[in-house]
Parts: C-alpha cells; structure tokens; sequence
C-alpha cells in the first residue's frame, strides 16, 4: 500500500483552513497519526489483544472512524472468533475508498466490511466490541452523550466501548505542561515549529477535547458498570468502559 510522508502544513499558508480527512490527508495519514500520537502503534497493538479476550461468537465488532482501518486489521489478524464479523465505518470517502482497497490486501479469517457514512447513521446491535480510536472528539460535543447511549444500547451484556481520545487536563498549568510535552514529542518526530502551529490551528475548531473526568462521567450516564484508564501518555488517554 502506497502512502507518503507527511508535509500538509510545512509550508506557511496566508490563511489555515478547518482540518478535513480528505484525499491529501489520507495519503500520509499512516505518516501522520504514527508521528503526532503518542503510543499511536501499542494502542492499535492492544486493542487486537483486547478482541482476543471480548470478542463475541456470531457477534459484531465496529471500527467508529476506521480511517484506513489499522484497528480492524489488528483485531482480525489477533482473532479467530467463529461468526464474528467487523464493521469499519468512516464518513470520509477518501479514507474508505482506501480502508477498502487496505483490507482487501491484507484478508483475513475474520471479514471486515467497510462502510462509508456517518457513525451518527449506523444502527449498531448485536456488539460485543465496538472501537472508537480517536473518533468522538471530531464529533460536536453536544452530541457525543447521544452516540455513547447508542453504543450503549448496540452492545450485548459485557460487551465493551474501547474510546481512545485525545484529552484536556482540568487544570490550565497541568494542561499546559501536556501540551508542550506532546509538542517536543512532535518535534522529535521531525515535525517544525510551523507545522506544529498550523496544524494546532486546524484543528481548533474541529477537535474539541473533554477530560477524563467528562468522559467517565457521559459512560456512566450511558449505563457502563466500569470505566478503566488502560493507556495515557501526555494528553492522550484511552479507555474500556464495559457494559
Ligand atoms: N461523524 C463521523 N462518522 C464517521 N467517521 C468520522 C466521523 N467524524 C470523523 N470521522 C472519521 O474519524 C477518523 C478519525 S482518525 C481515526 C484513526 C483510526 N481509528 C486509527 O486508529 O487509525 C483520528 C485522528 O486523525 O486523530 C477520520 O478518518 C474521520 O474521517
Ligand atoms: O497532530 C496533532 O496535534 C493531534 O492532536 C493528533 C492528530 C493526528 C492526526 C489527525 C488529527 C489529529
């Protein structure tokens, strides 16, 4: 699978649009989540791991924000659960035109079928796992509580929501220290200064993170028994809530 490195925001732009996963984005999106997300590649890793241990026979698994579908390969090749399929949606054509063509190359015993729609349009039943990798905090926030209380409602008893987000700490000196930390980490990974500013700035408007506590608090409101801290680094954190 052909993909390229990352250089959207290494040249200055007079003005920065809002970030979209469109045809440029998903070129380098490999290039480009391994080099901004912190434990990016031991979180795809062990989220198959976690589908060893909760996928469902005949139940189904659903990848919220597939993108080029990373999580889906990983829980396939991790399981051989009979009659368990994966459903990989994402509402960018350009990322599920390329899930497609990715998962196609790397088949496996556990079909993945790739839809492109919005997650807020999935019905959702039948789940013993559903995945969100960095998904919900591209969603307005005023709708999030209703889309966990569908996955809520879509999961079969003890089943299990993987979120992994991008979180804000609640106090502005601790946030702040987070920020710089994932900033160096970026730095380290090759990225400039100019890269790092415009793409803070596309993302302002798009990517409105929660903390920790906010997202505990919307998994219990939408029924789950337990929410469980597995993986945090810097400002990104991902959690099992089970049902
Ligand atoms: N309403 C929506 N409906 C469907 N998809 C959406 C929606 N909003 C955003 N997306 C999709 O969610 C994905 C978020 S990236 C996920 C990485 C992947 N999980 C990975 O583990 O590699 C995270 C990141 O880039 O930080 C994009 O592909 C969007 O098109
Ligand atoms: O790059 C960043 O600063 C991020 O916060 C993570 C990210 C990774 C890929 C697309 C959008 C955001």
């Amino acid at each position: 699978m052909s993909s390229s490195k990352d250089a959207i925001y290494s040249r200055p732009l007079d003005q920065v649009a809002d970030f979209r996963f469109d045809e440029h984005v998903a070129e380098v999106f490999p290039d480009m989540i391994q080099r901004s997300v912190p434990g990016y590649a031991t979180i795809v890793d062990a989220i198959g791991q976690m589908a060893g241990r909760y996928a469902g026979a005949d139940s189904l698994i659903y990848d919220l924000g597939c993108s080029l579908g990373a999580v889906s390969l990983a829980v396939s090749r991790y399981i051989q659960t009979p009659g368990c399929r994966i459903i990989a949606v994402d509402n960018s054509q350009a990322m599920a035109e390329r899930c497609r063509r990715h998962v196609q190359t790397f088949r496996s015993d556990t079909p993945i079928e790739v839809v492109c729609e919005d997650l807020q349009n999935i019905p959702i039943s039948n789940a013993s796992m559903i995945l969100m990798n960095f998904t919900l905090q591209f969603i307005e926030p005023g709708q999030r509580q209703a889309i966990l209380d569908k996955i809520y409602q879509g999961l079969n008893p003890g089943g299990v929501l993987v979120l992994s987000e991008k979180i804000r700490h609640p106090t502005e000196a601790g946030n702040e220290l987070l920020v710089e930390l994932h900033h160096e980490f970026k730095r380290r990974n090759g990225y400039s200064e100019l890269e790092i500013s415009q793409k803070r700035t596309a993302l302002e408007n798009v990517m409105r993170t929660d903390s920790f506590k906010e997202h505990e608090e919307r998994l219990r409101q939408a029924g789950f028994s337990d929410v469980i801290l597995w993986f945090k680094c810097f400002n990104f954190a991902s959690m099992v809530a089970i049902k």
